[in-house]
């Protein structure tokens, strides 16, 4: 049960005494480094760790997306974990630019099998943590403030004289005080200046300290000060690389470490999409594209996003959810009418080389491989805007603005009706439904020109159609081919039809291009409406469009709107 007073069982966090801090000016100019840890925290984290084959199949991913630097595991937990860094070292598949990346605690035994899983490995960091904070210190180690330090740096003695073991290989240190998210911070530093005492870091042999948000604690701006302040007091900074490893227990993982690169740290820790215990790691993803998007590269490639959602969730065997920023399936998508209209307009109104600026969409989906497919869907939120934006897209219709009301009610109503998604393909059938594109055959016509009075000329149209199920034979005289069809229409029908607006264009290209024709009708002096057309002739869509909106016409007395059967509505 929620407390009333949730003060009587959770302490607020305190802001950092830091009146001068610069991080809030900052700007990310380019891009950190970049530590995947997908094969270490984000393994640890899964119902089922990878095995040596999928931890391949993701090591090789990231290789491939431009990580530089790749922990790899912990390779004193299990055989497995041991067996994969020993696989990549003998079969020698860390490329040259490449260096790979391995976690112990501070504890002997564990720290000479992770030297031993390396033997043989050109370049390797080995990152040693311990818990600092004071609820570890006290319950969990049982140890004071000196004997954390003690064992630290006892432990960052031994880095030193197992690496001395193996020359052979370039070594770089790492060192994180675990749960710096809730130590103080004058003991944090007190920590890692006692590590690097010893590890005796340079400009140009530097070692690596890492402050994780373990547990996320407190807001990012917070988590700003922290770092802005280590990075300020600690000493020998200009011999170390200022990492973070931020988690996102309030969900706030990625703002943290955008604060923390402008607070001051050089390199950020985290997994692809946010796996991670609990809420996650660090999503480097949405770092790295939040980047992309402020015109700065990233230096890790994404273009093909969805190749690496699947690798991951074949490999974490856990599934990225849908609204997951930049890659989730409906990330790119507008159901509703307003954004729908908004996002057609500017596509159109955008030219090649624009800088992006459309409302709604944030990066363009093509850049990450996605197409433009999905960003309009239909549902009962939608309005005209994304339904013709669909039948344009799709299958090439430019509907005119009142043709688009006119269908965006026809639409409408059969959301209402099945209250489900209607696909482009399934707009397209209640279109070819609706204007009966299907119903209404090519009236056979033969023209003639004929001089009318004065300068003038008149055409005759004779021409057999099928109307409301009969065959009809028509003559008719006008300055044009549709005048003189509607003349000779209303001889024959009885029927009276007034052309009020006439829209055409063609659809494809070369031999199979096609005349669509749009005309607004009055039909019988009462209703206006558009019929369609779509032929290979132009004179033959539009004659076509006219029987569409006559017979519409009689329909609509007959009050039977196109409905939406079973079968289009799937
Ligand atoms: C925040 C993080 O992500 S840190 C990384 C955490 N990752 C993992 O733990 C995954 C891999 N770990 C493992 O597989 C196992 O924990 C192993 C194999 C490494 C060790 O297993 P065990 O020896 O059975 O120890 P276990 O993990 O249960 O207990 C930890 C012991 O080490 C101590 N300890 C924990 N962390 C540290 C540390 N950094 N330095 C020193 N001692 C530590 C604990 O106090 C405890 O001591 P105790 O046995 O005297 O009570
Ligand atoms: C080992 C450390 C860096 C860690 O994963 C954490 O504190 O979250
Ligand atoms: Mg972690």
């Amino acid at each position: 049960m929620m407390l009333k007073n949730p003060a009587s069982k959770y302490a607020a966090f305190q802001p950092v005494r830091l009146s001068d801090r610069a991080w809030p000016d900052a700007q990310i100019t380019q891009a950190p480094i970049w530590l995947s840890t997908d094969l270490r925290d984000g393994n640890q984290a899964l119902i089922e760790p990878m095995d040596g084959a999928r931890k391949l199949q993701m090591f090789q991913a990231l290789v491939k997306i431009g990580f530089k630097e790749i922990e790899v595991g912990f390779p004193s937990a299990s055989q497995t974990e041991f067996d994969f860094v020993r696989k990549l070292i003998e079969e020698d598949l860390i490329p040259e630019d490449v260096t790979i990346q391995v976690l112990t605690q501070a504890r002997e035994h564990l720290i000479e099998r992770t030297f031993e899983s390396l033997q043989g490995a050109k370049r390797a960091i080995v990152h040693l943590y311990n818990a600092c904070a004071p609820i570890m210190r006290r319950v969990v180690l049982g140890m004071d403030e000196d004997g954390i330090v003690a064992l630290a740096t006892s432990q960052a003695r031994m880095f030193q004289d197992l690496a001395a073991r193996q020359p052979g290989t370039q070594w770089t240190f790492q060192y994180s005080p675990e749960m710096f998210s809730g130590t103080e911070l004058a003991f944090s530093k007190r920590v890692v200046d006692a590590v690097t005492e010893v590890w005796q870091p340079t400009p140009e042999r530097k070692c690596i300290i890492n402050l994780p948000s373990t547990v996320e604690h407190s807001t990012p701006n917070i988590f700003a000060d922290m770092i802005e302040w280590m990075h300020r007091n600690l000493a020998r900074r200009d011999a170390i690389v200022l990492s973070v490893h931020p988690h996102n227990d309030r969900g706030t993982g990625t703002a943290a470490a955008e604060f923390a690169v402008m607070a001051g740290a050089d390199r950020l820790e985290g997994c692809l999409f946010g796996n991670g215990e609990r809420t996650g790691n660090l999503d480097i993803v949405n770092v790295a594209l939040n980047l992309y998007t402020q015109g700065v590269p990233p230096q890790l490639d994404f273009s093909e996003i969805d190749e690496i959602r699947r690798v991951v969730e074949h490999c974490n065997q856990l599934p990225v959810h849908p609204r997951h920023p930049y890659v989730g399936d409906l990330v790119y998508t507008s159901f509703s009418g307003s954004h729908q209209d908004a996002i057609k307009k500017v596509f159109s109104a955008r030219k090649e080389g624009d800088i992006w600026n459309v409302p709604y969409l944030p990066i363009d989906p093509k850049d990450l491989g996605r197409t433009y497919e999905a960003v309009i869907r239909v549902n009962s939120q939608s309005g005209k805007g994304g339904i013709s934006y669909l039948l344009e897209s799709e299958f090439g219709l430019e509907l005119p603005r009142r043709l688009q009301i006119e269908f965006s009610q026809v639409v409408q109503g059969v959301m209402d009706a099945e209250g489900k998604e209607l696909t482009a393909h399934d707009l397209w059938t209640l279109f070819e439904k609706e204007y009966g594109l299907h119903d209404v055959a090519a009236p056979q016509h033969r023209l003639t020109e004929q001089r009318g009075a004065g300068e003038t000329t008149e055409v005759e149209l004779l021409a057999d159609l099928v109307f409301a199920g009969q065959p009809v034979q028509i003559q008719g005289r006008g300055t044009g081919p549709i005048d003189a069809f509607v003349d000779g229409l209303q001889q024959a029908t009885g029927r009276s039809v007034r052309v009020m607006d006439y829209h055409e264009h063609a659809i494809g290209a070369g031999a199979n291009a096609k005349a669509v024709a749009y005309l607004e009708l009055r039909v019988d002096d009462g209703r206006t409406l558009f019929g369609v057309g779509i032929d290979a002739n132009i004179v033959s869509a539009s004659l076509k469009a006219i029987v569409s909106g006559l017979q519409r016409g009689t329909r609509a007395e007959d009050n039977a709107p196109a409905e939406l059967d079973a079968a289009t509505a799937r």
